[in-house]
């Protein structure tokens, strides 16, 4: 078994390096394999996704990712900006089915702004369909007005696209997902306004057909952002398009106490993953050890859990993270009065500890 490990840019070193050492401990039969990606390696290669990047990703059994991008590549030709590196990677892979799990940890319900009431047992699945929508539809561009009204002005456009069998295999995804859990799917949409979104209701209730025993609802995309900060503990499998996926998954992060609690598997239909924190690269925080590496540590767990057939050790990882909660570490993201403040390496630290400790006492 062969893990590509990617750090990428900014804090994704520091977080991803955690995870490494949490594998490590665990001691178990795979090689991990470095390389460079996003702003890191367009420096060192001028691509952001090299091609012998591209190939170990491709080659592995699963990949363990941190984040890329940095402001300063804003002005960057958009093949070349670091952000095209996760998407090529995607794309490459064919990672359509992102899982991010919100999960609220009972040592955490106090730091969150939210009444403990309203996320207190939170577990809610969002299914995001990660290789179409309006990421990747084309054409797309900019213009140059050569009407002369508006001399020098630009309009710019993207496409918002999904096939059929787009939506039918990511539908298919959430309802055996949901099958596995409550029996429920909410698929979030925007069908009062889109074409796509029509479309992707259409389907929705066509697959709904071979699922008799999950019920499907369905919510715009709006009024789904407002529930889930409302009633959020109403939902269970939440599945959804790539972007709105992208944005409802940032706000659901919020439910847990941090984006740094959020991990996240893109799977492609042969199970083979790509794991990552729903996070970015972060670079206010980046160099300053202070990131919470836990979404990635958790990423890990959902790696080894989907990918390398090591349930028994994912759920190690997972119980080590509560146990660290429990004894009162904290992030900065995730502190609240009365718990200890610690920067990524010592979070990273007590996990391995948790884990070795466990594996001495049994
Ligand atoms: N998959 C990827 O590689 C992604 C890359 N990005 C890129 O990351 C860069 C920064 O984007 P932002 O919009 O700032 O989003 P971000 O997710 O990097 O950061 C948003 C906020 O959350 C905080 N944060 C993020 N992760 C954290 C962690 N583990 N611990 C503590 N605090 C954390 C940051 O400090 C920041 O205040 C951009 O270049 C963006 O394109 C953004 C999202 C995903
Ligand atoms: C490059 C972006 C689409 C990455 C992102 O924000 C995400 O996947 O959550
Ligand atoms: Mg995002």
């Amino acid at each position: 078994m062969k893990i590509a490990v990617l750090p990428g840019d900014g804090i994704g070193t520091e977080i991803v390096a955690e995870a490494v050492k949490v594998l490590d401990v665990l001691d178990l039969k795979f090689e991990m394999e470095s390389a460079l990606v996003g702003g890191a390696a367009y420096e060192a290669h001028g691509h952001p996704l090299p091609e012998s990047t591209l190939k170990l990703a491709k080659e592995a059994d699963a990949v363990l990712f941190g984040a890329v991008g940095d402001w300063k590549y804003d002005k960057l030709d958009r093949p070349l900006r670091p952000e095209q590196a996760i998407l090529g990677l995607r794309k490459n892979l064919g990672l359509f089915a992102n899982f991010r799990p919100a999960i609220c940890y009972e040592q955490l319900v106090d730091a969150s702004s939210l009444k403990p009431e309203l996320i207190a047992g939170l577990d809610i699945l969002i299914i995001r369909e990660l290789t179409g929508d309006i990421y990747f539809g084309q054409p797309r561009g900019r213009r140059i007005a050569t009407d002369g009204h508006f001399p020098g002005a630009e309009e710019a456009f993207d496409t918002m696209r999904y096939s059929r069998p787009e939506i039918e295999r990511i539908a298919r995804v959430a309802f055996e997902a949901a099958r596995k859990r409550s029996k429920r799917v909410t698929s979030v949409d925007k069908n009062n306004v889109l074409e796509t979104s029509q479309l992707w209701k259409d389907v929705m209730l066509d697959i709904a057909k071979e699922y008799p025993d999950v019920e499907l609802d369905h919510m715009l995309v709006d009024n789904a952002a407002m529930q889930l900060v409302k009633a959020p503990k109403k939902f269970d499998v939440v599945v959804t398009g790539n972007m709105f996926g992208d944005i409802l998954s940032d706000e659901a992060a919020m439910l847990t106490g941090s984006i740094g609690m959020l991990p996240s598997a893109s799977l492609n239909s042969s199970n083979q993953g790509l794991y990552e924190p729903s996070h970015g690269s972060a670079p206010d925080i980046a160099g300053k050890g202070v990131a919470n590496p836990l979404a990635t540590i958790l990423s890990a767990a959902m790696m080894l859990r989907f990918s390398l057939n090591q349930a028994e050790a994912a759920d190690r990882i997972e119980s080590a993270v509560k146990d660290v909660l429990a004894s009162g570490l904290r992030t900065g993201d995730i502190w609240s009065e009365g718990t200890k403040r610690v920067g990524t390496r010592e979070m990273g630290d007590a996990v391995v500890a948790a884990i070795t400790k466990k594996t001495i006492t049994g």
